[in-house]
């Protein structure tokens, strides 16, 4: 039950220490203000009895969930919709929100972002500490989940014996051994880890008073509206903290400044589920003599580094590969010192994308519930104004013509508030037939093609890469821009296809089997064609998408669907743009790679083939000359002259055995380059070339190449 937010701030209402309940229309209009004017209408319908149980966010168009308690409660109920499954997944759930939060707020103020992730390892006993439990030691044994009775330990131990026994004798009779697995030991619950998370930035900082509902109240945020962002619902950051909530009881902490405050705010505090209010602990301001300006976070949560490491590094690379100009430092730190791990990934350009901006809907992405809410919202009187002032691609004429065809009951100066819900339905109709232009992709901010580029090869050192950034296109009157690069070779790449995958500027990771980029470069794309091997090579195809709407499916945001058409061809079509480019670089490579291995051949074999064919063509000659010479036909250059085609394939064939074991045409052309014959051709010495298949012989299309040896 909800009996409303207050409309003080928490630490106001914390010096006068009201309990009183708010008017429930005080709470309201603080929600609404709170979630950045959004539209609650259901809440509305509930507040007369206190109960918060229906939520609507109008705003975005997209976001509805119904609650039948309070938004903390339901997400703290259901906490996998926001990537919170299991300890491991919510350790890196937890870095993944706090690094986009630094990134956003970086890049909000047009500030490189640097950001330092820690993430500390806290034993049992320190933990204890912490939270100022004495550690006691077990005194009733058989309580516990790993207590093992005198009965089991002698089972156990005999089938280890037995076990051993079998693979001794195995052994000696020469059998095959398998590799001795390390015994089981006793069975127990695995014990919980626990971690400190510690995220610093250089971005923008937070306004004192906004700290604890940016932190203590899920679904507040400032990033609502149509734009491109990272984060959008306000959920993460509180999400974190209902998980530490949950899991060690510990309240969140953040210190934070704004550019230029000589003060910087120090803010400790948890959230009252329930109320969906923040509960604050302590909101002090602090000196900031070294002016430094971002926001530094710290929660303690449950983890799991050990099943959950390489995804969180993995994560930390890939957003180094999306955002080549932030400087990431991440650290795990541990009681024991060799599982500690730094990586530092380096800022490589200044470049920055530009910050997105919002626009306005496109008449075809609004459904009606949304055109009510705009009507609800503007400050244009008439209808005219309203359908000019609030899509995009609705000028002057159009709107005439629009207002026009909705019929008799409309006019272009009839009060837009006017309208009755028959007439709203009317113009989502036409909104929906209508022929409009397609939004612009000017209010999106890709990675750009550069930067893409930067962090591939800044991350993976590919052999080869190559990168295409698509035109901005549309999908249901929203703006997207494909982004694809491919690389090929490269530093701790598997062989086969890694794919990469990006949706406004952060990584996905996590059901990767049904994404429209994974299903395009595993089905769709020919990767023989480009002379790539898709299993033999290592293969990185990396593809972003931004949209001011990601059509993410399934709960956990993580996979964009193959079955929107316009962006599966733009996915497909941005990767083969790059694979083309790739192409003619792999040929040249092939080719270098061919000659070169020639080279070490020819040195090796080539000189004593020739020398081999020397003699045999000579012998040959001669003897055809003598033939000659018996029949009169004396010439005295005749060993010079006798051509090749004289000599039948067979005899060629005999006399080559005795002396060649296998020579390559290929070979045996460049042999003759290298050794300056590249003369033209001589017809007159042409050799026939011999049977294809029987390898072991030279196949002499080179007649320079014989002339030479023949001379
Ligand atoms: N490091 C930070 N620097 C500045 N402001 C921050 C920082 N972290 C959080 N905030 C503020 O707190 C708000 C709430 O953050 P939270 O992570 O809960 O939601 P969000 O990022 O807005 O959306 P989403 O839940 O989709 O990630 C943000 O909108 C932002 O205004």
């Amino acid at each position: 039950m909800v009996t409303g937010a207050s409309s003080e701030s928490p630490i106001e209402a914390k010096k006068s220490k009201s309990k009183t309940p708010r008017k429930p229309k005080d709470s309201v209009l603080k929600q609404s203000k709170l979630f950045s004017s959004l539209t609650l209408s259901a809440i509305c319908r509930s507040y007369n009895n206190t109960v918060f149980n229906c939520f609507t966010c109008l705003k975005c168009g997209e976001f509805r969930l119904f609650f039948a308690e309070s938004p903390a409660e339901f997400f703290a109920e259901n906490k996998n919709i926001a990537g919170f499954d299991n300890p491991g997944k919510c350790l890196y759930t937890t870095v993944r929100e706090l690094v986009e939060n630094s990134l956003d707020s970086a890049e909000s103020i047009s500030e490189l972002p640097v950001v330092e992730i820690t993430i500390e390892e806290i034993g049992r006993s320190k933990f204890n500490s912490m939270i100022g439990l004495v550690d006691r030691e077990r005194v009733d044994e058989e309580l516990y989940d790993d207590f093992e009775s005198s009965k089991d330990r002698e089972k156990r131990l005999a089938k280890e014996a037995r076990t051993q026994e079998i693979q001794a004798k195995n052994a000696a009779l020469g059998r095959k051994v398998k590799e001795s697995v390390a015994p089981k030991g006793i069975k127990g619950r695995a014990e919980a880890s626990f971690y400190r998370v510690t995220c610093k930035d250089n971005g923008r900082g937070m306004p004192h008073d906004e700290i604890p509902n940016m932190f203590g109240r899920v679904l507040s945020g400032t990033k609502y509206g149509l734009k491109q962002t990272r984060g959008k619902f306000g959920l993460g950051a509180k999400m974190a903290l209902i998980w530490s909530k949950m899991s060690t009881g510990l309240p969140i902490e953040i210190s934070s400044s704004m550019k230029g405050n000589n003060y910087l705010s120090y803010c400790k505090l948890d959230i009252d589920i329930h109320r969906n209010i923040p509960h604050v602990h302590l909101h002090e301001t602090r000196d900031n003599k070294e002016r430094w300006h971002g926001a530094e976070i710290q929660v303690v949560i449950e983890g799991n580094w050990t099943t959950y490491r390489s995804k969180i590094l993995h994560y930390m690379r890939q957003i180094a590969v999306i955002t080549p100009y932030a400087q990431f430092l991440f650290k795990f730190v541990s009681d024991t010192a060799d599982k500690n791990v730094t990586v530092r990934f380096a800022r490589r350009t200044d470049v920055m994308p530009p910050v997105p901006l919002e626009t306005k809907y496109h008449p075809s992405a609004v459904d009606l519930l949304l055109i009510k809410r705009l009507i609800s919202e503007t400050s244009k009187q008439t209808l005219m104004q309203f359908l000019q002032h609030e899509f995009v691609n609705i000028g002057k004429s159009l709107a005439e013509r629009l207002i026009g065809e909705m019929g008799p009951d409309f006019s272009p100066k009839m009060a837009v508030k006017s309208l009755t819900s028959q007439q709203i339905v009317r113009i989502h109709q036409l909104f929906r037939q209508a022929k409009f232009d397609d939004p612009t992709g000017d209010c999106l901010s890709p990675a750009g093609e550069y930067n893409l580029r930067l962090g591939i090869t800044k991350e993976l050192h590919p052999d080869m890469v190559a990168t295409y950034s698509g035109s901005a296109q549309v999908f249901e009157g929203h703006p997207f821009i494909v982004e694809a690069g491919v690389s090929v070779g490269g530093k701790d790449v598997k062989q086969g296809l890694n794919i990469f995958r990006f949706a406004n500027r952060i990584p996905l990771l996590f059901e990767q089997g049904a994404d429209v980029v994974t299903r395009t470069a595993l089905k769709r794309i020919n990767w023989n064609s480009y002379k790539i091997n898709q299993t033999q090579d290592k293969i990185g195809v990396f593809v972003s998408i931004v949209s001011t709407k990601i059509p993410f499916k399934g709960t956990g945001k993580e996979y964009i669907g193959d079955d929107i058409s316009e962006i599966a061809s733009a996915v497909k079509s941005a990767i083969q743009q790059c694979c083309n480019q790739l192409k003619s670089k792999i040929v040249k490579k092939i080719q270098a790679r061919q000659q070169q291995e020639r080279k070490r051949n020819l040195s090796k074999y080539i000189p004593n083939a020739t020398d081999a064919l020397y003699e045999v063509l000579k012998e040959m000659a001669q003897s055809d000359a003598s033939k000659r010479k018996r029949n009169g036909a004396e010439d005295a250059e005749v060993l010079k002259k006798v051509s090749a085609h004289l000599i039948t394939q067979d005899t060629l064939k005999e006399k080559l055995a005795q002396h060649v074991e296998q020579v390559d045409y290929e070979m045996a052309l460049e042999y003759a380059t290298q050794s300056g014959v590249s003369e033209e051709p001589r017809e007159s010495l042409y050799i026939h070339p011999l049977d294809h298949e029987d390898k072991k012989f030279v196949d002499f299309h080179s007649p320079c190449f014989v002339f030479r040896l023949f001379q």
